[in-house]
């Protein structure tokens, strides 16, 4: 079983380690059998961490593979694992953030996570995640009221750590000027064809951990492109040094310095996404790398999730930042 390496976040005890990779359970396909399987399956190839969110519909899911791989022995305990979950837009005003946090962990099974996050900078004046958002529910987000909330999440011991997702540096900023507990994470789209250089230094800069998501580009899902994978660099790196073209792109955000998150059911490619740390990337190719031409693709007007408006069309804006 391969181990992975872990850094350290800043939580209500401290510092708490948090595992460089963890397992996407955002899915377009698979039902609740299924993600409850991979839970498992993910958990037997060495997997510690779960990214899931009050959106995917998988969080009972989750929290029923946690139970199964207690009851087989594949871990001893809760605390073994990392689990990330978020808080969804229709949730996203101070008052409503208890509330949220306290589904969630209803729908885990659990009586804490270890990370919470807002998930996007976004807010739906309606009380069910109803997908896309229509445009006319769709409000600015009050962030200090949001954080707040956040920060009493951590105070009352619900989540370890609290962070943000899909937030840009000014945005950040306005956070760290009033909070008590900072962000210790910020969770965005990251990939040699969207590296972030910027965020990173800036993430960095802040002690916060910059987690990479689509890290593979969401390749096969309906938010998702196969740019990554199909991308002639990379494949020219992959067939020289006898890995995959997945290998290639998780082996360099790994060497950014970040985390990420990347989703597979397949116990294969499972195996293969945690199979980069007994090899390195040459000067040589990080430079070829930092020479692919950079296109975002994550946009939230005229996304699977928002009808665009202002709000929307600002947000995207804020992230086309690099
Ligand atoms: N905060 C946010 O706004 C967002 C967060 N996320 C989080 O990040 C996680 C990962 O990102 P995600 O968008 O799912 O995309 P990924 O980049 O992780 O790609 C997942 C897709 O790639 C396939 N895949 C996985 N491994 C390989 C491989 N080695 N070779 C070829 N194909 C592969 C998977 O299929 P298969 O399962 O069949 O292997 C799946 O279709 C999400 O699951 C979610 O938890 C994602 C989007 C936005
Ligand atoms: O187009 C936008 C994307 O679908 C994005 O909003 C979702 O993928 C969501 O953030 C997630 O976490 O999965």
């Amino acid at each position: 079983m391969v181990s992975i390496p872990e850094t350290t976040i800043s939580s209500s005890n401290g510092r708490r380690t948090i595992p460089l990779i963890g397992m996407g359970m955002a899915t377009d396909k698979e039902g609740s059998d299924k993600v409850k399987a991979a839970v498992l399956e993910a958990i037997k190839v060495g997997y510690r961490h779960f990214d899931t969110a009050a959106l995917y519909g998988t969080e009972t899911a989750v929290g029923e593979g946690i139970v199964e791989a207690l009851r087989q022995g594949l871990i001893k305990s809760r605390a073994e694992l990392f689990i990330t979950t978020k808080l969804w837009c229709n949730s996203a005003e101070g008052h409503l953030v208890l509330p949220a946090i306290k589904r969630s962990l209803q729908n885990l099974g659990l009586e804490y996570v270890d990370l919470y996050l807002v998930h996007w900078p976004l807010k739906q004046n309606q009380d069910e995640i109803k997908i896309p958002i229509p445009k006319e529910s769709i409000a600015a987000i009050n962030i200090k009221d949001v954080w707040e909330g956040m920060e009493k999440c951590q105070t009352l011991g619900l989540t370890k750590s609290i962070g943000v997702s899909n937030f840009a540096p000014r945005r950040i900023e306005e956070i760290l000027s009033f909070a008590k507990i900072p962000p210790a994470v910020n969770q965005v789209e990251m990939n040699p064809i969207w590296q972030q250089k910027k965020l990173n230094e800036f993430c960095k800069k802040n002690d916060i951990l910059l987690t990479a998501y689509s890290p593979l580009g969401a390749s096969g899902t309906i938010w998702g492109h196969n740019r990554v994978l199909e991308c002639d660099v990379l494949q020219d790196i992959a067939k020289y040094k006898g890995k995959t073209v997945a290998q290639i792109s998780l082996r360099w955000i790994y060497e950014q310095g970040v985390s990420f998150v990347v989703k597979s059911f397949n116990t294969k490619r499972m195996k293969q996404n945690l199979d980069i740390f007994d090899w390195s990337l040459t000067e040589e190719e990080l430079n070829k790398i930092s020479h692919i031409p950079q296109r975002k693709h994550i946009y939230l007007n005229g996304s699977v999730v928002t009808e665009p408006n202002d709000v929307t069309a600002e947000i995207d804006a804020d992230l086309s930042y690099q």
